[in-house]
């Protein structure tokens, strides 16, 4: 195995059918890999003879020949994510389900198996039941399985019917092969207008809702999905993240795409780039909404309906924005001349309401934006300016109180599936984090990077965003480049030598006009 230190560019494999067609298959994975920013290899499985129209045959090659492919890929070009498509016939899903075992032996991969043993025509794809080695052998060696729901009644033997069953039956497949399941939902939709893809990974059910784009160009669909779920776990997404970003990239080349005129068939979905437009993106569904009903939520009598819509701040862009641990540090920042202050205490002695009543009458007198961090019923209470709430409080919280108490309120997101989740709320801003490694938490698992952060901006240009994790006097540059509005840091600041030249530097960095970027 050479070092992959060698390579700029990540490595992503595609174990595939080629479509002599151009639409699905090796060539929709490989495009897709390219528009995505990685380095697309293939190992291909078999040479089918296809155009829009018809499949006239599959051509499955040796496993001598897939595996020699496998071979010689592996020992100069090591995958960073895999995406797994057509496997012709039961002796090559042995074959790459072995080959699998001993490459993850080595280094863990990422595998992505998109399911595909029927054509959307009905024309089956592989000689013989492939379906006993594909459950007891391949699966185990993947991490994620993106069946459409006949490759799901497939693979389960379950009627399909509505979201419980689609709900059961992704259970029963994670129960079988212990890979997480997207289920893609192009075939069966749950309410009018919607195409909405279930994600079970083993602890939660996600339901990820598109729109539907009227196209007779949805060939290579499943494929470009999955390899662009492949794609973003090689760019280091997370699995939420990169199903949610796969889904706008497909979203993107249906909508891009559908009037093109590509044979007299179902023409392929486009390859258009990042998506970098909301409209691209699923909406999140968020347990307590009204049509949560429909996809199988909202079951617990005791589930509070989605509040959505928070007071809104008097600026989309808050500058400088420090989050200090006692009263003492926010009379000091307040002194000089700092707006927008969190307070953030993370071991409350006996005297929280009273920090909390002390920190309110400083904003007060200063006329601050004053966020209180956690704790909520406090921040009501007190009559603070806003309040700061972690994912893990959005569904402890009454968010309803915190509305009808004209509160504004802030939100965490680490990453896009958080992101897109959080802004269902329509909260007062979303902050974005942890841009760079802190020391003040630990955010290891949950670094996003100013390119990530830089695309999370543009999805959301007219929302209140603020960047926090990791940032200094020397970051705040690069940061707020990416168009971001509001830069909240700690230790840059409560760890500072000394704490009024660099909050002079820092404001002069975000608080004069002319170093405001217009978001991109
Ligand atoms: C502006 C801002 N962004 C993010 C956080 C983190 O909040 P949370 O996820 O609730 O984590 P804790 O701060 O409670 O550890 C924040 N406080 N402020
Ligand atoms: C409190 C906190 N929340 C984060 C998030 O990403 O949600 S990062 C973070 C720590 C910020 O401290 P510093 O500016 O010292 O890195
Ligand atoms: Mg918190």
């Amino acid at each position: 195995m050479r070092d992959q230190i060698l390579t700029d560019t990540p490595i992503v494999w595609t174990i595939a059918g080629s479509d002599s067609g151009g639409g699905a298959g090796v060539q929709a994975d490989l495009l897709t890999f390219a528009d995505l920013g990685c380095h697309g290899c293939s190992a291909i499985t078999a040479n089918t003879a296809q155009n829009t129209v018809e499949v006239v045959a599959i051509n499955a090659v040796s496993t001598a020949v897939l595996d020699s492919q496998l071979q010689t890929l592996q020992r100069d070009l090591f995958p960073i994510a895999i995406k797994i498509g057509l496997l012709a016939n039961a002796e090559q899903v042995l074959a790459v389900a072995d080959f699998l075992r001993t490459l993850k032996g080595l280094k863990p991969v990422p595998v992505i198996y998109d399911p595909v043993a029927v054509a959307t025509s009905g024309s089956g794809l592989t000689e013989g039941d492939i379906t006993a080695e594909v459950k007891s052998h391949l699966i185990p060696q993947c991490d994620l399985v993106t069946p459409n729901l006949h490759e799901l009644e497939w693979l389960t033997q379950m009627k399909i019917g509505g979201a419980d069953s689609i709900l059961s039956a992704a259970r029963q497949l994670y129960i079988q092969g212990g890979a997480a399941v997207l289920v893609t939902g192009g075939h069966l939709q749950l309410r009018p207008g919607e195409v909405s893809d279930l994600l079970w990974d083993g602890y939660k059910a996600d339901w990820f809702i598109g729109r539907e784009v009227q196209s007779e160009n949805t060939h290579g669909t499943g494929c470009t999905l999955s390899s662009a779920i492949a794609a973003c776990r090689a760019l280091g997404y997370p699995l939420r993240d990169a199903c949610v970003v796969g889904k706008a990239y497909v979203q993107r080349g249906l909508r891009l795409a559908a009037n093109k005129h590509i044979g007299a068939g179902a023409g392929p979905v486009g390859h258009y780039g990042w998506p970098l437009e909301l409209a691209d993106f699923p909406e999140v569904l968020v347990p307590g909404e009204t049509r949560a009903q429909d996809y199988g939520l909202n079951t617990q009598d005791n589930m509070q309906p989605r509040v959505q819509g928070f007071a809104e701040m008097d600026s989309r862009k808050l500058g400088l924005y420090p989050v200090v641990d006692s009263v003492e540090w926010l009379q000091r920042l307040a002194d000089q001349g700092v707006r927008t202050l969190q307070l953030r205490i993370k071991d409350p002695g006996e005297g929280l309401r009273q920090q909390v009543e002390q920190a309110v009458a400083i904003g007060r007198s200063y006329n601050l934006r004053l966020f209180i961090n956690d704790y909520w019923q406090l921040a009501i209470e007190c009559g603070a300016y806003g309040v700061h709430l972690g994912q893990e409080d959005l569904q402890a919280a009454d968010l309803a109180a915190i509305q009808s108490s004209g509160l504004k309120l802030g939100i965490s997101t680490h990453g896009f599936y958080e992101l897109l989740l959080a802004y269902r709320y329509r909260p007062s801003y979303l902050a974005i984090g942890a841009i760079y490694a802190t020391n003040t938490k630990d955010m290891s698992e949950q670094l996003q990077g100013v390119q990530k952060l830089a695309r999370m901006v543009a999805l959301l240009p007219d929302h209140p965003l603020v960047a926090i994790g990791g940032i200094s006097l020397q970051r705040v540059p690069e940061v707020i480049a990416t168009g971001v509005g509001s830069v909240a840091v700690v230790s840059a600041i409560t760890k500072s030598v000394n704490y009024k030249r660099t909050l002079a530097e820092l404001k002069a960095l975000l608080e004069d006009k002319h170093a405001e970027v217009e978001p991109c």
